[in-house]
């Protein structure tokens, strides 16, 4: 399975995961997208129908800084765009917050619910708090699991609608 990453090279190349998974050589610096593109912004959502695309194209992330992004570095990027569903970030930056998932983050999330688990905890090793986000999502990625599109964005919106009665 490949990973590409296409590095705006806007965060610090000291805390950036896209440019770390690149120097280990677990993924490929790309600058045209392959495959599934990881995009916040798309319509779509991640699910067990890309897993074919995950096969035969890859997966690429956009390393870009959370702090100073837009749609427009999106965009012109060719492939199939899709977003995560409800996932809480576990990295030291922006630890508990929903959606804002680092490039690794993102890569195993995307990983455990098209039901690579095994890749997907071995990423976990690249960074010392990559265990952390699968222990704190445990239960929302076994609920994505190997589920089709409709089924994860229902799940989705029960565990919206869950947090927001609190
Ligand atoms: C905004 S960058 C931040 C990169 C940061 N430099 C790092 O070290 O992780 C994170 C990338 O991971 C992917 N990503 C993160 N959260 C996502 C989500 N909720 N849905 C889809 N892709 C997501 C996207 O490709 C996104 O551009």
């Amino acid at each position: 399975m490949k990973v590409y990453v296409i590095d705006y090279h806007k965060d610090d190349p000291k805390k950036c995961t896209g440019r770390k998974l690149v120097k280990l050589k677990l993924a490929e610096l790309t600058r045209v997208g392959r495959g599934i593109i990881l995009n916040p912004f798309s319509e779509r959502t991640l699910s067990i129908n890309d897993k074919d695309i995950l096969i035969k194209s890859g997966i690429t992330i956009i390393d870009t800084s959370w702090n100073n992004t837009s749609q427009n570095e999106f965009k012109n990027v060719r492939g199939e765009h899709r977003r995560l569903p409800i996932l809480f970030a576990g990295n030291p930056i922006h630890y508990g917050i929903a959606y804002k998932l680092s490039s690794l983050e993102a890569l195993m999330a995307t990983l455990y619910i098209l039901d690579e688990v095994k890749e997907a905890i071995k990423f976990s090793n690249v960074v010392k708090w990559g265990h952390t986000f699968i222990e704190l999502n445990k239960e929302l990625l076994e609920a994505y699991r190997n589920k089709d599109e409709e089924e994860i964005k229902k799940i989705e919106k029960e565990i919206i609608e869950k947090i927001l009665r609190k």
